[in-house]
This record gives structure tokens, C-alpha cells and sequence, in this order.
């Protein structure tokens, strides 16, 4: 079990462990508005797909908390205007939309004082997220041999989630099992996830595990054979098109070219079986600037252009296995993910 948390609910409102601070500096951000839990997800003080659905969860907390007690009988409608903008905060991952229509279905449900109910359903959501990792862990591990090298992208650890991690959680429980050699970790270009949260959580862990950069992953699988890329996912497509951080789908064709195989992980929360396949996902772009400048440091001519997609889209027919808390998909496509939900039951 990990010692990080990226979000704890204390004395009445959110704290965030500030993520555009870490590793340097572990600041603890209070958000006690809807509003300001919006903007905390625009700006990347919390990221990763659960835990931006779980912050999302405890916005609603704090919108009917407001709402009730300044609105007479109109809080309803207030609180369902809240609920739309942390939705809107960021597109890809659909934990966040699925987060926001479970608190909604909730409220829908409730009359008199709405925040007991919102506060339990919030940290239910919470709770079943770090279940699933640990579901997921047990899963994912068991298809990995002793001894292997493994390469991971982004952040996928307890900092993006509930607790424990998808892909990071499947490589956690994988190492406590001796079947982890090394960790190769992508730095994850341009907000270095990877570099900053990842190795972070590595070395807290004590994996051993080493930094790469992400133009690197061809020859690293080319010189040192990794076995498996393993990554988490924002949006699961009904054919499993996958939605992840920028430079997944690279990763993914250098894996396949050099017969190494691909695992997504990710909790059914992160399934979107009403986007057909992957060409209908939207993939937020992020401002230029965030390319151009590094710590503040200009790294390209002033005014120079970029195109800033932040999450691109691999294939299902690149994909090896999807892992949930419920099982594991082999090569993933339409049909075997709807036979392994209907399966699953209503
Ligand atoms: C469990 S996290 C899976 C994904 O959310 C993760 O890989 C990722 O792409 C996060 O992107 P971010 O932009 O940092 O929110």
C-alpha cells in the first residue's frame, strides 16, 4: 500500500496535495467551492482519471453544501449548474463525467438537506476506487513473468487515483511479488509526469526503476527488451481505442515492433461504451505555452507555435490486454468487451 494520497476529505472540504509542486514541495491545497475544485482540476493541482472523478465527486459535496443554504428552493437547480461546470473542467477522461452523473443520479434521489447523502456517496466512490486498484493489482500482476523489465507513461500511482494506482498499482503489487525487475518510467513531455510523480512513488517504494525520456522507447525495447508497456487509461472506447497521456500510442507501436505486449489498466469507470471507437473521443489541447516554456524557461522562440494534444489514442489492435477489477480482456475488441460487461450483469 502506498503512502501517497493526492486527496483527503478534512475538517468540511477538499484537500488536494498540490501535483504541480511535487517532488519539490508537498503543499496541501484546500478547496471549499465547487468553483474552486473546477478550477483546481483545470490546472493540474489534481490529475489522473479516478482522482479528478473522485475531487469531482466531493465538488458536489461543496455545491450542495452552498446551494442549500442560499438558494431557498431553488438549490437544486443550483447545484446541477455546479455540477456542469466541474464536468466541463477537462474532456478526456470520462471518470470525471461519470463521477459528476452518479452524484446527479444521487441528488436526484434525495429531498431536505442533500450534503449527508452527497458526503456518503462521494466517499463511496472513493472507496470502490481503491478496491478496484487493488482488484486490478491482482489481475495485472499475475500476467506478468518473474524477473521482468517493464516500461510505464504518465502517472498512474496513488497521486491519480484513490490509493494504490492502475498501471503503477499493477507494477506495485507485480514488484512485492518478485516478478519486477526494473521500471523503466517515460518522463511524460510537456508536465513530466512521469519524471516528477512517478519516479517520486518509485522511490518511496523503493522499485528500482529508471527515467527515460519519452523519444527513447523504441531503443528501449530495441536494447533492453522490457516485456511489457504498461499504462492507464482516461477513455476506453467500445472496441478499446484507448485515450491515455500523449506518447502512449508511440510507446504502444515501438512495444508491438519489438514483440513486446501492451496492458492497459484501468478501473470500469474509465469504460465509455457509448463512444463507438476511438475517432470519437475528444483529446483536450492544452495552451502552446505549456510546450514552449519549461519552469518558466522559454525553450522556443517567443511566439513560436505549437500543437498541444495531451492524450492521444492507441488502437485496441496495439493492445494485448485490458485489466479491470472485474478481469482481464486478451485482445481487446468489440465484441469481447461487450460479452465481458453483459457478463457482468446490469
Ligand atoms: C490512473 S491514471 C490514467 C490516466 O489518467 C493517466 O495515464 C493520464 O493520462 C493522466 O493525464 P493527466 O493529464 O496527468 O491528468
Amino acid at each position: 500500500m502506498s503512502a501517497v494520497c493526492a486527496l483527503r476529505w478534512q475538517g468540511g472540504a477538499l484537500e488536494l496535495l498540490d501535483q504541480r509542486l511535487l517532488p519539490a514541495q508537498q503543499l496541501w491545497l484546500r478547496c471549499a467551492s465547487a468553483a474552486e475544485v473546477a478550477d483546481a482540476i483545470r490546472d493540474m493541482v489534481v490529475r489522473g482519471a479516478p482522482a479528478i472523478g473522485i475531487a469531482a465527486a466531493y465538488g458536489a459535496v461543496l455545491a450542495a453544501r452552498a446551494a442549500y443554504a442560499g438558494h431557498g428552493t431553488g438549490w437544486r437547480d443550483v447545484i446541477v449548474a455546479d455540477l456542469d461546470l466541474i464536468a466541463a473542467a477537462r474532456p478526456t477522461a470520462v471518470n470525471l463525467a461519470w463521477a459528476v452523473q452518479r452524484m446527479a443520479g444521487c441528488l436526484a434521489e434525495l429531498a431536505g438537506d442533500p450534503e449527508p447523502a452527497l458526503l456518503a456517496a462521494a466517499r463511496a466512490i472513493h472507496d470502490q476506487d481503491i478496491a478496484a486498484n487493488h482488484a486490478m493489482a491482482a489481475y495485472g500482476a499475475a500476467l506478468i513473468e518473474p524477473g521482468s523489465r517493464v516500461l510505464t507513461h504518465c502517472n498512474t500511482g496513488a497521486l491519480a487515483t484513490g490509493g494504490h494506482g492502475t498501471a503503477l498499482g499493477v507494477i506495485r503489487t507485480a514488484h512485492a511479488q518478485g516478478r519486477i525487475r526494473e521500471v523503466f518510467v517515460d518522463e511524460t513531455r510537456p508536465w513530466l509526469q512521469g519524471a516528477r510523480l512517478t519516479a517520486w512513488e518509485l522511490q518511496q517504494d523503493g522499485i528500482p526503476a529508471r527515467l527515460v525520456v519519452d523519444g527513447a522507447a523504441a531503443w528501449l525495447f530495441a536494447r533492453l527488451r522490457p516485456a511489457w508497456l504498461i499504462v492507464g487509461a482516461d477513455r476506453i472506447a467500445a472496441n478499446g481505442d484507448t485515450a491515455n497521456k500523449i506518447g502512449t500510442y508511440t510507446a504502444a507501436l515501438a512495444a508491438r515492433a519489438h514483440g513486446a505486449r501492451v496492458m492497459v489498466v484501468a478501473p470500469l469507470s474509465t469504460f465509455d461504451p457509448a463512444t463507438p471507437d476511438g475517432s470519437a473521443i475528444e483529446v483536450e489541447e492544452r495552451p502552446a505555452q505549456e510546450l514552449t516554456c519549461l519552469a518558466g524557461q522559454a525553450i522556443a522562440p517567443a511566439g513560436f507555435a505549437a500543437w498541444n494534444p495531451v492524450f492521444d489514442v492507441t488502437p485496441a489492435d496495439l493492445i494485448d490486454a485490458i485489466v479491470c477489477e472485474h478481469g482481464v480482456i486478451e485482445r481487446p475488441d468489440a465484441a469481447r468487451i461487450a460479452d465481458f460487461l453483459a457478463a457482468l450483469g446490469p
